[in-house]
């Protein structure tokens, strides 16, 4: 039987985990990568996993619908769950940054007007600074709300750049760096603490080899 239900991001840094998770052994015979299936159980019936939208990980943990989580930083902040993070799986490095259009930092406004998909890490990053704006939210391609008036500046995801680049805008600061965390369901990490610490222990192990595999 599955002691452990763990709730796993799409996209893309689904297919890196599923990889890291069989470097421990633990197998999903019937995954793939276009697969429609939801729900899987691994090869040793230890851990059920369920395939969910990476910004819905956060929401599963918390409410104890998953004991464990494998999800983006931008989403584990973003939903503000009250969950445990424990391990920083260094998948899907990316960070989190405030940019616009090349040359015009700082924008010449009182009150700047920022789009993103992240309105209260924008927001929060912001009052830390002192400075009160308006969030624009927006469900992606949001480097076009700088270019057509829509906002001021956007606080995205930056990894290689290039998306930056080929809108002609450009960093301004950086926020946050960004990895794939394992959250911890906070009542599962008490009553399943055993097959938690076990699963945790593993997965350190499997990191610390694709590290030295990686580093000579
Ligand atoms: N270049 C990148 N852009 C966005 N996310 C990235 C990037 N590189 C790594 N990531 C990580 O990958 C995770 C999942 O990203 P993905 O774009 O697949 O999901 P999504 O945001 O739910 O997709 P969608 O854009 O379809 O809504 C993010 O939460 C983030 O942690
Ligand atoms: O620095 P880069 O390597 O160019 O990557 C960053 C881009 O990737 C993400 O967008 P995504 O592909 O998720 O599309 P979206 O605009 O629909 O969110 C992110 O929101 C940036 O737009």
């Amino acid at each position: 039987m599955s002691n452990i239900t763990l709730a796993l991001a799409k996209g893309r840094t689904a297919d890196s985990t599923i990889h890291l998770l069989k470097k421990i052994g633990i197998q999903f015979q019937d995954f793939h990568e276009d697969t429609r299936k939801l729900v899987f159980l691994s090869e040793d019936a230890s851990i059920k996993l369920i395939f969910v939208k990476a910004v819905d990980v956060p929401t599963y943990v918390e409410k104890g619908a998953a004991d464990i989580g494998i999800a983006g930083k931008d989403n584990i902040l973003e939903s503000q769950a009250d969950v445990y993070e424990l391990l920083d799986l260094k998948i899907g490095q990316c960070k989190f940054v405030v940019a616009g259009r090349a040359g015009d930092f700082p924008p010449s406004k009182q009150r700047l007007t920022v789009a993103s998909k992240y309105p209260n890490i924008t927001e929060q990053h912001f009052q830390k600074k002192g400075l009160d704006v308006e969030t624009v939210k927006l469900n992606g391609s949001v480097e076009l709300a700088p270019l057509i008036g829509l906002a001021d500046v956007i606080v995205d995801i930056v990894e290689t750049g290039n998306t930056l680049k080929e809108n002609g805008l450009e960093v301004f600061e950086d926020v946050e760096n960004i990895s794939t965390r394992l959250i911890v369901n906070k009542a599962s990490f008490a009553t399943k603490s055993n097959d938690i610490q076990l699963f945790i222990k593993r997965l350190t192990v499997g990191l610390e080899e694709e590290y030295e595999n990686h580093n000579g």
